[in-house]
């Protein structure tokens, strides 16, 4: 089974410490799902993870071997930010094939993208637009997927869609790594849970999480 760790990561930002020692460990087939109050860091570690972002001290490894810049290791893992990414200019079909993900793929999911492939990412609407560049990134055939906020912005039947189909891709042993402010989602969604809090990670199970006062206060 394929494992990408991270560990001893040391992020500050001026004099604000805002990572302390977190730990990460993603498998293929499991799909983990890291859960904190907002500001505290998960997107931080999902880019230092990625390699965009480079904290004073990591380790990141795959089965093992330290990868410095882990974006750059062909098929190993892509990284879904909260913001469009996309070139609006691109066709639909274009972008599935960036991300080396069949048209029918999407079609087979989202039917109401057939015969659309032509149309240019800008002429949908946002949640559209999101739909297909989560998508692809999800279905793209790379060992590991690290989503931010991959449901927020998009319709609850829809919402349930891009949950089969993490579902059904982390089957053929693809390993997620899944932060969203609808936790109930990630609660039912996630084999694994981390908990960042005070600038490091804890396993919790998804008891402990839902003991937690957090998931019963409004952000
Ligand atoms: N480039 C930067 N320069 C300075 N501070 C930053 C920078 N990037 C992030 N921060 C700060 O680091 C902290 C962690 O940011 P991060 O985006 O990782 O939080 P988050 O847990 O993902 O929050 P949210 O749930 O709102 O997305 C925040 O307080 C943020 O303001």
């Amino acid at each position: 089974m394929n494992i990408l760790e991270a560990d001893s990561i040391a992020l500050s930002f001026q004099s604000r410490n805002i990572l302390s020692g977190a730990y990460i460990k993603l498998e293929g087939g499991k799909i983990t799902g890291l859960i904190g109050r907002n500001g505290y860091g998960k997107s931080c570690l999902m880019k230092i993870i990625y390699g965009t972002l480079e904290p004073a001290f990591k380790s990141v490894r795959y089965n093992g071997k330290h990868l410095v810049k882990p974006y750059l290791k062909k098929g190993l893992l892509q990284y879904l930010p909260q913001f469009d990414f996309v070139p609006r200019h691109l066709r639909l079909e274009a972008i599935l094939h960036m991300y080396d993900v069949p048209y029918t793929a999407l079609t087979s999911y989202f039917p109401e993208f057939a015969h659309r492939g032509k149309e240019r990412l800008g002429n949908l609407s946002g949640g559209q637009a999101r739909i297909i560049t989560t998508f692809a990134l999800i279905a793209a055939p790379v060992k590991f997927a690290l989503l931010d906020e991959p449901f927020t912005h998009l319709m609850p039947v829809h919402i349930e869609v891009m949950r089969s189909l993490i579902q059904d891709t982390a089957a053929k042993h693809k390993g997620f790594l899944i932060t969203d402010h609808l936790y109930d989602h990630i609660l039912e969604l996630c084999d694994v849970y981390y908990y960042l809090d005070q600038q490091t990670t804890r396993a919790l199970t998804r008891e402990q999480l839902q003991e937690k006062a957090y998931f019963t206060r409004k952000e």
